[in-house]
């Protein structure tokens, strides 16, 4: 089934507003300081989980005040749906993560199925350490074993999420806020 424009704006205009942009700034700010206060020392290579976490990584990384590489990584496993199935890494880790410290940062742990995979693969490919930021940690008794994030922005209700990098069908990463779907 396509979905179209229209649809797209209605499901904007029929969305609950959770988080604003002035809330989620603060929360940024604040995952800022504490990355810094605990990775400072630590030359960490950063990456970003495309495409969800491209606005909160962009965003974090400004408040990140120490040397760091910074990277890409693209694994998927919602594709246009609203259940997570298996994982398909389009891009994995390139660089040597042999005795690297690493932060991995995106925009929501759900279920942490995603997470917790890519965790694994930093691990298996030798990182030192591997530390996890996410902006929203959704809240329910659903998670995978071993899901965790260490910095966490805002815990949010168990709704279906769009904004600041979450997508709707493929639409809305770029909203504003932190949005739930009607009816879901
Ligand atoms: O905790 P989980 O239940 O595994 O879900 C979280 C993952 O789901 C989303 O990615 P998605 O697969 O939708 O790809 P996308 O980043 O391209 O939107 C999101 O960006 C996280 O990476
Ligand atoms: O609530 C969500 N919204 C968008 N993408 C997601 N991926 C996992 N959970 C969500």
């Amino acid at each position: 089934m396509t979905f179209s424009i229209d649809e797209a704006r209605q499901v904007m205009a029929e969305a609950d507003l959770l988080h604003g942009q002035a809330e989620i700034n603060a929360a940024i700010a604040k995952m800022g300081e504490k990355i810094t206060e605990d990775m400072a020392d630590s030359n960490p290579i950063v990456f970003c989980v495309m495409n969800g976490g491209l606005i909160i990584a962009g965003q974090l990384l400004t408040h990140l005040n120490f040397p760091l590489q910074y990277e890409y990584i693209h694994a998927t496993r919602y594709g246009d749906e609203t259940s997570g199935g298996k994982l398909l890494w389009k891009v994995p880790p390139k660089a040597d993560l042999s005795g690297r410290n690493i932060l991995v940062i995106d925009d929501i742990l759900d279920e942490g199925n995603t997470l917790v995979e890519i965790v694994k693969s930093c691990q298996a490919a030798g990182a030192a350490s591997v530390k996890v930021a996410v902006l929203i940690d959704k809240q329910h008794n659903r998670k995978a074993d071993g899901a965790h994030a260490d910095f966490v922005g805002l815990s949010v209700q168990d709704r279906f999420l769009f904004g600041y990098g979450m997508d709707y069908k493929g639409y809305w990463r770029n909203a504003p806020g932190i949005y739930a779907v009607k009816g879901l």
